[in-house]
């Protein structure tokens, strides 16, 4: 079994770093790119192992995509030229692959099947699957089709107005895709607001859409036209760097190029209200996504509450943030969050495990957790439980513990942050 030793370092951080492409900005390009007609090219895509199952994924319907050091190129025949895969399509350990492929797969006439491995086999597909079946896509899969893998016999797909029971911007998305091959206006209402990457998108790609308030409306059958995306820095990887500088004295770190888009905000705004110092710089729109540079000073942190609105606005950041809390004077209280038991692990308890083993006091709660500080912490060794956002938050813990932090299965943060190591290694060899 792989471990990783990460060497206890408390030097401050300093300088600059470009974190790699967003995840969920590189899928969407792929997805529209191949659904288009004419050249895609995207540049800064994230290389990390769920954007290639979502290239590998559209290649096996006969896209052709090009990967080159500099960009990927999909050249896209509209999607009456998506073929039928001769083989069941493998979505590894993604579930934005898996929800918004759905969609678009309901739609086309074919039959498919989709697997992923025992994480992802363990996610609820229900929330895709019911909306669709109502739109008439035939869908089976294990526990009545709640669960992977699922076989689909897509088709003629008629239009709906659905409001998801979840706060899910995959969700939203899978709806909007499905709805995008259907004949007639969809609708999904969203009460909070979730990611609005697709909708950006879509406009980008050259589609109709109709946001009135809480109501996303497309009409089907409009057809989309290749477009270049440059991908913003991914908020979500940045967040692992810009709580290593919030939690070291002395700590001045500007990360460069990430994506600012407001639903993705969240963890700027709890980093600020705990207390550190945040400056956005040199911001402007590309694509129709905000980007600029973030500079996080170090400043003496206290606890905060987090819960409502603003968890959709950042919950793949919360086990970062439970780590942070850790170190802030003072509780901290992590409501409606519950949408987290969903993700690779059920992260309330895999944060909750790993922080209490390295000294950590954690409490769970049904839909949170609330964290006492401020804590000292030891080093030790945990599991990233084949999360790489666990996984990345031992990491980063390095930052603050009196000891090394030694980490199986460090392997999954390929999934979303390939160059993690090498940044951390430039960060603290910079700088120690
Ligand atoms: O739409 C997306 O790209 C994503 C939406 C979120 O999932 P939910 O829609 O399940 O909240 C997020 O956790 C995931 O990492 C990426
Ligand atoms: C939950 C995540 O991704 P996905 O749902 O795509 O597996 C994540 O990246 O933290």
């Amino acid at each position: 079994m792989a471990k990783r030793t990460f060497h206890a370092a408390h030097s401050p951080l300093t300088g600059e770093l470009a974190v790699p492409g967003d995840k969920s900005i590189s899928h969407r390009a792929v997805i529209f790119g191949s659904l288009a007609e004419g050249v895609t090219e995207i540049t800064n895509f994230l290389r990390g192992e769920d954007c290639l199952r979502t290239i590998d994924a559209f290649r096996a319907m006969g896209v052709h995509i090009e990967v080159n050091e500099e960009k990927i190129t999909v050249y896209g025949k509209g999607k009456d030229a998506l073929k039928e895969p001769s083989q069941p399509i493998n979505l590894g350990n993604s579930g934005t692959t898996a929800r918004l492929l759905i969609g678009v797969l309901a739609g086309l006439p074919y039959h498919f099947v989709l697997y992923g491995d025992d994480s992802l086999s363990g996610r609820p597909m229900n929330r895709v699957t019911v909306p669709l079946k109502k739109m008439g896509a035939e869908i089976d899969g294990r526990t009545g089709g709640r669960l992977l893998p699922l076989a689909i016999r897509g088709g003629k797909l008629q239009s709906i107005d659905y409001e998801p029971p979840v706060k899910s911007a995959q969700v939203k998305s899978c709806v909007l895709l499905a709805g995008l091959l259907a004949d007639g206006r969809t609708t999904v209402i969203e009460k909070t607001p979730t990611r609005d990457h697709t909708e950006t998108m879509l406009k980008g790609f050259g589609a109709m859409l109709d946001i009135k308030d809480e109501r996303i409306s497309i009409d089907g059958g409009q057809k989309l036209k290749g477009a270049n995306v440059e991908v913003p820095g991914d908020i979500s990887s940045a967040a692992f760097f810009a709580v290593a500088a919030a939690l070291v004295p002395g700590s001045s770190l500007i990360l460069k190029r990430v994506g600012l888009n407001p639903t993705r905000t969240g963890i700027l705004d709890v980093l600020t209200s705990m207390g550190a110092e945040i400056t956005i710089l040199d911001e402007k729109v590309n694509g129709g996504e905000a980007i600029g540079d973030i500079r996080i000073d170090y400043a003496p942190l206290k606890g905060t509450t987090i819960g409502g609105e603003l968890i959709p606005r950042l919950i793949d950041e919360l086990p970062i943030v439970a780590l942070l809390a850790t170190q802030a004077e003072g509780e901290t209280h992590i409501r409606d969050a519950e949408e987290l038991r969903y993700k690779e692990t059920d992260r309330i308890v895999a944060v909750a495990q790993t922080l209490q083993a390295l000294g950590a006091k954690v409490e769970v709660t049904e839909d949170g957790m609330v964290i006492k500080g401020k804590t000292p912490l030891h080093g030790g060794t945990v599991d990233s439980y084949g999360d790489h956002r666990i996984g990345m938050m031992a990491g980063i813990a390095s930052f603050v513990t009196d000891g090394a932090v030694a980490l199986k299965n460090p392997e999954c943060i390929n999934i979303s942050y390939p160059s993690f190591f090498d940044h951390l290694e430039k960060v603290t060899k910079d700088h120690s």
